[in-house]
């Protein structure tokens, strides 16, 4: 048997054998046998990019995001209305050979955005050019998922791809730690009601031949599928949203009938768009703008006024460490405290050190040795 048989016949067991206590292990390690397959197919194929022409991105801005649809979707219309950038479009499949970057400016934000060549079912597998656009997916701060409203069947086709490609939508990273020791046996620590058992643990990690080590799990939602995730080690944890383009297209019942697909399919109403006739494209900037979860921060000079015209745009989460090594490259070196003025602290001017996580809108002093 070839692989890809290999792989389809493992994936019917998992279908068919119905989880319960006593086939647990089971499919537990089935899953196990499965992702290594699958990475051992997909990484090599992603490893085997060597970054060649086009390929190479570099990121610049603020955030990343990348289109990621079948051929002729409407990607390269889309960032050339997004971007004003000269993407080569065309009615033929694969016009776009090389990655396309643009640049698009929205609310003081700067974001990247990459157009790709399409994504074809089997891409993961290194079909089409898939292993190149997926080395180029996997950089990504955002995914925009396209579909048009003829095929919204390829959905599935990408977000299936994304997936064995070792990308997981719209989930924060489960809570896993495996740390190997050079005996005792798998010892697992649970916190909260992890559902998840030794026996379970250990069938999955025997899987990749790991007989000795500590698991900490943390948390109640945690799969066999996220314990997988966790031993392979190379998934990547990206949000995303649903675009259907070429609404001008269809007669608004139809238009009715693809949101009610999407809305049941993935619980999320996909934004409908016309990227020729620029129909909901500013829905689509507050989405990206929204989902890249930027914070605004204000410099405030020592002993000078705030500059409250040009805010630093961070992400969601970022640090005074963060912002230090954006101002300067010896600021972290030389740093005794930052001030703020915002929502992150409890009173005004409080001091805080490299580690506090800002908020939108604070205000931020960074005081240094010299
Ligand atoms: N009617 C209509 N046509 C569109 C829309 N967006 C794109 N198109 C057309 O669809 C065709 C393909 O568009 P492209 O932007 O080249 O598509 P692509 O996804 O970049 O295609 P590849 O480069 O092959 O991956 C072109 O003829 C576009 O003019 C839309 O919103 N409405």
């Amino acid at each position: 048997m070839g692989l890809e048989e290999d792989i389809r016949a493992i994936e019917d067991e998992i279908k068919n054998t119905k989880y319960n206590k006593a086939t647990s292990q089971h499919i537990g390690r089935l899953k196990a046998k499965l992702a290594k397959i699958k990475d051992d197919m997909v990484m090599r194929a992603i490893k085997s990019v060597g970054g060649g022409e086009g390929f190479s991105v570099k990121k610049s801005g603020d955030g990343t995001i990348v289109l990621v649809g079948f051929p002729s979707v409407g990607k390269s219309t889309l960032l050339n209305k997004l971007t004003g950038a000269q993407s080569e479009t065309g009615s033929y499949a694969f016009t776009t050979l090389t990655v396309v970057p643009g640049l698009m400016e929205y609310k003081g934000a700067k974001i990247q955005i990459l157009d790709i060549p399409g994504l074809i079912a089997g891409a993961a597998m290194g079909k089409g050019r898939g292993k190149e656009v997926i080395a180029v997916v996997r950089t990504a701060d955002l995914i925009v998922i396209l579909g048009d409203v003829f095929n919204a069947v390829h959905v599935d086709v990408l977000m299936r791809e994304l997936y064995d490609s070792g990308i997981r939508i719209n989930k924060p990273k489960p809570d896993i730690t495996i740390k190997r020791t050079g005996g005792g046996g798998i010892r697992l620590n649970r916190v909260g009601a992890v559902k998840l058992g030794l026996e379970e643990v250990r069938a999955i990690l025997g899987e990749n031949k790991i007989m000795n080590a500590d698991v900490l799990i943390r948390g109640s939602n945690v799969t066999q599928d996220d314990l997988v995730d966790a031993m392979q080690g190379n998934r990547i944890y990206i949000p995303a949203f649903i675009a259907i383009n070429k609404v001008d297209l269809i007669s608004d019942a139809q238009r009715k009938e693809v949101e009610e697909h999407m809305r049941e399919k993935y619980g999320v109403d996909p934004i409908m768009i016309s990227a020729h006739k620029g129909y909901h494209i500013e829905e689509l900037q507050d989405a990206i703008y929204e989902h890249l979860g930027f914070v605004r921060i204000y410099m405030k000079p020592y002993g000078e006024e705030a500059d409250m015209e040009e805010p630093m745009i961070m992400r969601k989460g970022s640090t005074i460490e963060d912002i230090c090594h954006r101002l300067h490259r010896d600021f972290v070196d030389q740093f005794r405290y930052a001030k703020i003025w915002g929502t992150s602290v409890k009173h005004d001017a409080a001091k805080v050190g490299l580690k506090h996580v800002v908020e939108d809108n604070d205000i931020v002093t960074v005081v240094t040795k010299l």
